[in-house]
């Protein structure tokens, strides 16, 4: 991602900084679409990972809908020129006056999380004389095999409608009159890795299908959610997992039915590799068993590693050809002890002043940077 023309450049810019490399999205976009091609799939962005209009831009270029999960969401994507038709809307907390905005704006489907929610679309959609499109989403009970918080899919979670609420969900549903049922959607957790629960994941689709078909329902579409992990160990590195396994589960374990379609919502593996926060160091601190290096970023800019112990590969940009001789622990300068970005990492000896690049940034980075300590929002530069 940097050669040394770009890292020269960077000596022209106030940090700390996200940096763009909008050349690695496009090849991360090129290749999903590759891989989807000639198959009756679609891929909604989840733009919760995400919302840089520049970043947008280039979503809406290669034909992805988009997944929201709020009106704020909704507004944004079509501020940002994204169809109403090809906008879903998730959550489990969807407000009146967001389910109005959204069928007042024609959206493709609300994906609904609980039956209380169902009821209230519908008696909404009856008062504005409309029919709301809906997907209904499910609980599969599948476990993601992922961090804790970051896991949805599990019955003590949440998020969507379980099995034991099936037949309630049947009778309504036979009762509802203001609402056309699209699909059936379902999303277990995100940064997954072992893929093997995706098949799983296919498996409990299956079962829900059948329970609709043998009723007569027929579905639209499936929707699978996102999850898929991105390779935060090696950002440059082939990308672990990769799209086109995932995609090859989807495509062998998956029933669909005739003329079905299958939706993605990826968020993080289409844009965490194509950002990484910039920063300066601003002091070298002694500390009892590794030295502080401390940087003029922190968690305001970054809060993942604060929030999941999360692993960002951190470099000194200034001393890349250097061997990693020291080990620091690398933190911020917001007032917390869990504002560090790691521990006993191994940089090269670093000096005030180093540029240092913090990796695969680009998915739940900057939108879920705060002000908090009254830090200025960081600024942006793109390739
Ligand atoms: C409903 C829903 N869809 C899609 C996503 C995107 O997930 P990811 O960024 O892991 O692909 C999320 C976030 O976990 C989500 O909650
Ligand atoms: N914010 C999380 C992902 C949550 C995805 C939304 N359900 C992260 O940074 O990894």
């Amino acid at each position: 991602m940097f050669n040394k023309e770009i890292i020269a450049g960077f000596q022209n810019h106030k940090t700390p900084f996200y940096y763009y490399d909008l050349t690695v999205l496009d090849e991360t976009l090129k290749v999903i679409n590759d891989e989807i091609a000639g198959f009756n799939y679609k891929v909604h962005y989840a733009i919760k990972a995400n919302t840089n209009d520049r970043i947008l831009a280039k979503i809406k270029e290669y034909g992805l809908g988009i997944d929201c999960v709020s009106g704020n969401e909704i507004k944004w994507a079509i501020k940002n020129r994204f169809e109403p038709g090809k906008i879903a809307f998730a959550g489990v907390g969807k407000t009146d006056e967001e389910i109005e905005y959204a069928l007042k704006t024609g959206i493709f489907t609300f994906n609904v999380e609980s039956l209380p929610e169902l009821e209230v679309i519908d008696t909404m959609a009856g008062k504005m004389g409309l029919e709301a499109p809906i997907a209904i989403r499910f609980n599969p009970n599948v476990n993601a095999k992922t961090h804790y918080y970051i896991t949805t899919g599990l019955e003590e979670n949440k998020f969507g409608i379980n099995h034991w609420e099936l037949s309630a969900l049947f009778e309504l549903l036979a009762k509802l009159t203001n609402i056309k049922l699209l699909g059936l959607h379902f999303h277990i957790g995100s940064q997954i890795l072992d893929l093997s629960v995706f098949k799983n994941l296919c498996n409990r689709v299956n079962d829900y299908q059948r329970e609709f078909s043998d009723r007569g329902i027929e579905i639209h579409h499936i929707n699978v959610g996102g999850g898929l992990g991105v390779n935060y160990q090696n950002p440059d590195g082939e990308p672990i997992p990769d799209f086109k396994t995932y995609f090859q589960i989807f495509k062998k374990f998956l029933n669909l039915r005739p003329n079905q379609e299958l939706h993605f919502e990826l968020g993080r593996s289409v844009v965490a590799q194509c950002a990484s926060l910039i920063s300066r160091v601003l002091y070298i601190k002694e500390g009892i068993k590794t030295n502080f290096t401390i940087l003029d970023a922190g968690m305001t800019e970054l809060i993942r590693p604060a929030l999941y112990q999360s692993f960002h590969l951190i470099q000194n940009l200034s001393k890349l050809n250097d061997d990693p001789s020291s080990k620091y622990d690398v933190v911020g300068p917001i007032c917390e002890s869990s504002d560090c970005f790691g521990k006993a990492i191994a940089l090269p000896k670093t000096e005030r002043g180093d540029i240092i690049a913090i990796r695969s940034v680009g998915a739940y980075g900057e939108v879920m940077s705060s002000s908090y300590n009254l830090r200025d929002k960081a600024a942006v530069v793109y390739r």
